[in-house]
């Protein structure tokens, strides 16, 4: 922040620890749905022998649906949280959002005791992994609408949390491996853990209008102002100051504190701003102007997911280990969700000394481009079944550098696009960079989960 003498200290970096809490929060329905892959396709694909014969029950393409049915609801909420939620409060949007996350997450862990038929249990799991993805991409919006009115490091603190959710899901499910417990007992123990942790967030949440230090930032929006003072204990004064505000959509428009807020270099947190408030605004450059001028960093955004998502983790879940045994129940959790999510982190973090292709290098594209060869590589992977393809890349060796350099690749442009974009734009169209590049991230996150499923069959 520039020149805020009067600011005061964020004591023990309460509020640091807080956003990091809540930007964890957020993808936890995510990654803890993803790296249960095993445990679903167990429930949904059992042998069964009878008269002696093993009957293999039908394909049901899990991993591919629940990408898609988990990407689908963040374009869409995306867009809605723009439009049309203005008038729900942002404490209603994000404490709601989060008590419903919790339900849901409490449903699939008793779902865990409860015998299904396949069908039914698939289909109730898609429904719950639509809602629940649902819930976090309003969560996620609105967030990062709050995280931009306060110094830029927070939000990098968001991001960081945002990050490290993968890696929390991933060593969530080997101790749910390792420890002895039957498979049922263990599983339940796995989905208690995303139920504390979104509990743990909503406190963070709870918490935030307490800390001196958010409230100097915070309150200066009218919208938090009425979110933390009264709409907790009210819901019906929630929605008339909603109105009242009328920016209730987590931007960051026409605040006394805007003049305030820094440029944000890494255009997160105007993410989901909306786009018509800005457009408004006379002295803005339209969304139109303001796209011409990133385009190219909106497409690296959108096809560094795109490649992404069509791969992991539809494809690369189904990749089995080169040494049958013991090791055969930990390799997914370890060569495929903990080395993902732990290499997507260091990329992202790499980025904050290594800047390198510089924003108007033709190389920058260049290189996201040509990450396509991680398809082909990890489709000649051991996974199975297959029906076309040879394996090339039989060892698990090869397969985990593989994934390091597809998820290190993966974390690293992403986070470069999205901080090169508002730099392309004057500074008072970064807002709208920001929106815009948040948009064609969700945009690229769909793509991929799309194009899994024909990939996936080619394999
Ligand atoms: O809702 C989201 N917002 C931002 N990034 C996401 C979201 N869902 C998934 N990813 C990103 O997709 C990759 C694979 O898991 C990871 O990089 C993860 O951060």
């Amino acid at each position: 922040m520039k020149g805020r003498a009067d600011a005061p200290q964020d004591q023990g970096y309460l509020v640091g620890i807080c956003f990091f809490i809540l930007g964890l929060g957020t993808l936890l329905p995510w990654n803890f749905f993803m790296t249960a892959s095993l445990y679903f396709q167990g429930r949904l694909n059992t042998t069964e022998s009878s008269n002696g014969t093993v009957v293999v029950h039908k394909e049901y393409y899990f991993n591919n649906w629940m990408t898609l049915l988990s990407q689908l609801p963040l374009l869409l909420f995306t867009l809605l949280n723009s439009f049309l939620y203005q008038r729900i409060s942002e404490a209603m949007r994000i404490a709601g959002s989060l008590v419903f996350i919790l339900l849901l997450f409490f449903l699939t862990a008793v779902l865990v005791k409860v015998p299904m038929k396949e069908d039914r249990f698939f289909s109730v799991t898609m429904a719950t992994i639509w809602f629940i993805n649902s819930f976090g991409a309003v969560l996620q919006g609105s967030l990062f609408g709050l995280v931009g009115l306060l110094p830029q490091k927070y939000s990098t603190v968001f991001m960081s949390g945002q990050g490290l959710a993968g890696t929390f899901a991933a060593i969530a499910m080997l101790l749910a491996i390792a420890s002895d417990a039957e498979s049922e007992s263990a599983a339940l123990g796995y989905f208690i853990t995303p139920c504390v942790g979104t509990v743990i967030t909503l406190c963070s949440y709870l918490i935030l209008p307490r800390l001196e230090f958010a409230q100097y930032y915070l309150n200066k929006s009218s919208t938090y102002e009425a979110g933390t003072k009264d709409e907790l204990l009210s819901e019906s004064s929630t929605v008339e100051n909603g109105k009242l505000n009328g920016h209730a959509n987590g931007s960051v428009t026409s605040s006394p504190a805007e003049a305030e807020v820094d440029p944000r270099p890494d255009g997160t947190a105007q993410a989901f701003l909306s786009l018509e408030q800005v457009d408004r605004e006379q002295a803005k450059a339209s969304v139109i102007e303001v796209f011409k001028k990133i385009w190219v960093m909106a497409f690296c955004v959108t096809f560094v997911f795109t490649v992404t998502l069509s791969v992991f983790p539809a494809v690369t879940a189904d990749v089995k280990t080169s040494f049958p045994g013991k090791w055969d129940r930990f390799f997914l959790s370890v060569c495929c969700f903990l080395m993902f999510n732990i290499n997507d982190w260091l990329g992202r973090t790499i980025t904050t000394f290594i800047r390198w292709p510089c924003k108007e290098s033709r190389l920058f594209p260049a290189l996201v481009v040509s990450r396509v060869v991680f398809i082909p590589l990890l489709m000649l992977c051991n996974v199975q079944t297959r029906s076309y393809l040879p394996v090339y890349f039989a060892h698990d060796g090869a397969f985990t550098a593989i994934m390091a350099l597809f998820s290190v690749s993966s974390g690293y442009f992403v986070c470069l696009s999205m901080s090169y974009a508002p730099q392309l734009v004057e500074p008072k169209d970064a807002e709208t960079a920001g929106a815009l590049m948040t948009f064609f991230l969700a945009l690229g996150l769909s793509i991929g989960a799309a194009l899994s499923f024909p990939l996936r069959a080619l394999v």
